[in-house]
């Protein structure tokens, strides 16, 4: 009996260890990866990694439409910002009101008329006219219930001078296109308007090129990309520090090549010496016209900066042949009198007000529509 009991617990124990052991093999299995056999990972990667590529192959076959934006239409632009002109400039147009209808116009209050002309950066010489102008008008008309609201619009209109060609030029001629030239010092608002611009160009149906020419600084390239991308106009850039005038040159050539409507180059506005500037400008400026005529060339203002901005006009406008003005930031200065004086300072006329930091915050520039918004009213 005891062979017999020592034989069962022999089998007994050598039955429990084989259990054992084929549980220690599932388990180290489980645990440990495959014997390596010469570099199978490298060729032949885990099925998982394997699969990996076909998990995420719906989103490689669906590609991602770009979602172009819709630029706001000239008609609704036009209401809109009259009203921000009206409240950025409302205080000048008030404060004149008020002065003009007092009882008695005496010296006095024609000083206190000239102060507020001359804190909205109308300029001396301007001011002057207008002051004189308003008290011969008033004093004349004054016998019969003259309305001094008539009478300022109407002078104020004359002052910003409504017969100026305000058109910007953006067609060009014999198959080329309209190629526009946006220069200004770097701050001003510069390229934010060469985007604002196409987009009213867009608005209105015209194929667009724009040249980031301003190479000197590259977030300026990077900004200039992002406003075309998001209507849909494309941007000839180069590396950064690339000469401004090859990529000028290969913008006006992709405009030609594609059949565009307009180019619009974006240019680099340091302005350490003015011989430096001139240099680079008229190097932009020589090779567009190996291609096609520059049919625009406008300065970017800062309305904020007041007699910064009139010595930037100056130099600019003995460097290149400037043909029209693009205020900008008149939604933030109660200043709107720099239309009137840097338009007598360089005989060219303001075409654009930009009036906020919005995508399409940038209008035509229209005379009875810019004294109506100061006076409040139509
Ligand atoms: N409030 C307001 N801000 C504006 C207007 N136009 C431009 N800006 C802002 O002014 C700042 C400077 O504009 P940019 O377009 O970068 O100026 P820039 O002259 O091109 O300067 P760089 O990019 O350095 O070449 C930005 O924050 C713009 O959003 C405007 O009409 N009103």
């Amino acid at each position: 009996m005891d062979l017999l009991y020592l034989i069962a617990l022999i089998a007994v124990v050598a039955v429990l260890a084989i259990g054992a052991g084929v549980g220690l093999l599932v388990r180290g299995g489980r645990k440990q990866p495959p014997a390596p056999t010469g570099g199978t990972d490298v060729i032949a990667p885990p099925p998982t990694e394997v699969e990996a590529p076909a998990e995420t192959a719906p989103a490689v076959e669906v590609p991602e439409a770009p979602v172009l934006e819709k630029p706001e239409g000239t008609a609704s632009r036009l209401v809109r910002l009259r009203q921000r002109l009206a409240g950025s400039q409302g205080g000048l147009g008030r404060g004149l009101l008020s002065l003009l209808s007092r009882d008695r116009l005496d010296e006095d209050t024609w000083e206190a008329i000239e102060d507020v002309l001359l804190t909205a950066d109308v300029g001396v010489a301007p001011t002057q006219e207008l002051v004189e102008k308003l008290r011969t008008r008033l004093r004349v008309e004054g016998g019969q219930t003259v309305d001094a609201r008539t009478v300022l619009r109407e002078e104020l209109i004359a002052l910003v001078d409504p017969d100026m060609d305000r058109r910007l030029q953006v067609s060009g001629a014999d198959g080329t296109p309209g190629v526009v030239l946006v220069v200004g010092v770097n701050g001003t608002g510069k390229t934010t308007t060469v985007g604002k611009i196409a987009r009213i160009l867009v608005a209105e149906d015209r194929s667009v090129v724009l040249g980031a020419a301003d190479t000197f600084r590259a977030a300026a390239v990077e900004q200039l990309a992002t406003w075309g991308e998001r209507v849909g106009v494309d941007v000839v850039r180069g590396p950064e520090g690339t000469d401004p005038a090859s990529v000028a040159f290969e913008s006006v050539k992709e405009g030609i090549d594609t059949k565009a409507d307009t180019v619009i180059v974006d240019t680099a506005g340091r302005l350490q010496n003015k011989a430096g500037l001139m240099d680079e400008l008229g190097k932009v400026k020589r090779v567009i016209e190996k291609q096609a005529p520059v049919t625009e060339v406008l300065l970017v203002l800062d309305a904020t900066t007041g007699q910064n901005g009139m010595i930037q006009a100056r130099v600019f406008s003995e460097v290149v042949n400037v043909t029209g003005i693009v205020l900008t930031k008149l939604d933030g200065s109660a200043k709107g009198g720099i239309v009137v004086a840097v338009q007598r300072e360089l005989g060219v006329p303001v075409k654009l007000v930009g009036l906020g930091e919005g995508a399409d915050d940038l209008a035509p520039f229209d005379a009875a529509a810019f004294v109506d918004a100061l006076l409040g009213g139509s």
